[in-house]
């Protein structure tokens, strides 16, 4: 943390508030983490053991997200919210949040990513509530590798929320898998035939270095192209024409190889590492103990929790915000890109703390 608050944007011209940064970027796509905790313990996120849960009194209440939404939606330009986590299932106000964010924003799209474990008993809920739609990640189609990932036996549970998802309306429903070297790489085509039947959107996300292990090595993750290779052995592929509108998955079509030319539907690759997309980054993040972070390998944080306690107007709130953005580095945490280069430096926190 830093010691002092970020320097403070540039005034901006009467009635723009939004959240730019340096680098000409404006953030209109927030992420929440609701929650550190997690019922998995994925071997590219969480240590085996250990890692301590924040206490409850350092999350973010209910009543603050709702206001610190409704702060970004009406201030700062925020159009698009995804709730995350650590797992964000395993907060027992989930529904009661999204329910408030939906009164307060009718066409908001609301949508949450998720591990999938308790989903069948609460997709409805859910549903019901205003969430708009749904990811569940899901690396493997085989108990004995899911074991492997995730350290839990907790295939079938997941298999169970993806079907009471989709049954509830929470479309369309994307699949995330990262693959990892000789544990379930040389399943990718299977994902895509089984996401494909299925009507889900899958995509492979390239392995990043935010593992509390601190294992990463940039020669032994899958790349993109080593996907790309994985695949082609099945499919044909072609780059979708449509606009990737700043979203992290670069999306292709899919054709069978059998039937050339039918498109079967379409694959997402996320691939951060080797293919980085942080020139049209429009994240802004905010983690479950309420700090600002303006990159996931961001290692400054802004603290808005004690600002939201200590009786701060909205201005204030949005302002600390506005500022913390305004730092916001050019991409992967620093002045270029590069995960694993030599002045890379991975951030303390896993994946699981920040918020996917
Ligand atoms: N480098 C980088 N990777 C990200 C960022 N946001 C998400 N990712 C990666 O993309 C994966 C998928 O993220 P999701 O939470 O499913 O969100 P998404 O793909 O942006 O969302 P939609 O396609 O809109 O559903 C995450 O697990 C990360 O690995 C980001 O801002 N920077
Ligand atoms: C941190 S999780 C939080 C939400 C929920 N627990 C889940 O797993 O979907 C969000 C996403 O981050 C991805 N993820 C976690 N660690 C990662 C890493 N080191 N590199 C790339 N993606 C990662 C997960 O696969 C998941 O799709
Ligand atoms: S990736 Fe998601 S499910 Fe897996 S340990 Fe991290 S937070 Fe939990
Ligand atoms: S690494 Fe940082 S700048 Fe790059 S896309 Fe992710 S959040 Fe945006």
């Amino acid at each position: 943390m830093p010691a002092l608050p970020p320097p403070a944007p540039p005034a901006a011209p009467a009635g723009d508030q939004r959240l730019v940064d340096r680098f000409g970027r404006v953030a209109t796509d927030l992420r929440i983490s609701l929650i550190d905790k997690c019922n998995l313990r994925c071997t590219y996120c969480m240590p085996a053991d250990g890692l301590a849960w924040l206490p409850k009194e350092r999350l973010l209440t209910a009543a603050e997200i709702r206001r610190l939404v409704r702060i970004g939606v009406q201030d700062l330009g925020v159009r698009e919210l995804r709730l995350t986590g650590g797992e964000p299932l395993v907060r027992h106000d989930l529904a009661d949040i999204i329910a408030a964010v939906r009164g307060d924003h009718p066409d908001l799209p609301i949508s949450m990513t998720t591990n999938g474990v308790g989903l069948a008993e609460k997709a409805r809920a859910l549903a019901d509530a205003g969430l708009s739609r749904i990811n569940v990640s899901l690396d493997t189609l085989h108990a004995e590798s899911f074991e492997r990932l995730a350290r839990r036996n907790f295939l079938g549970r997941v298999m169970a929320g993806i079907d009471a998802a989709s049954a509830a309306g929470l479309t369309p429903l994307k699949i995330n898998a990262v693959l990892m070297r000789g544990i379930n790489d040389a399943e990718a085509p299977e994902l895509l035939a089984w996401s494909l039947l299925h009507g889900y959107e899958l995509r492979f996300i390239e392995q990043m270095p935010l593992d509390a292990d601190h294992g990463w090595r940039r020669d032994n993750m899958v790349t993109a192209e080593d996907t790309r290779e994985l695949l082609r052995g099945e499919y044909d592929l072609t780059v979708d024409p449509g606009d990737r509108d700043g979203a992290p998955a670069e999306r292709y079509r899919v054709a069978s190889k059998r039937e050339p030319g039918v498109v079967l539907g379409t694959v997402g690759i996320i691939a951060s590492v080797t293919e980085p997309f942080c020139a049209d980054c429009r994240r802004t993040r905010i983690t479950a103990e309420g700090r600002v972070m303006s990159c996931l390998f961001s290692r400054e944080e802004t603290d808005l929790t004690a600002l939201l306690r200590s009786g701060a107007t909205d201005r204030e709130v949005a302002d600390r915000w506005r500022a913390a953005m305004w730092a916001k580095p050019r991409a992967h945490g620093m002045g270029h890109t590069g995960l694993g280069a030599d002045d890379f430096v991975q951030p303390d926190r896993s994946m699981s703390a920040i918020g996917g």
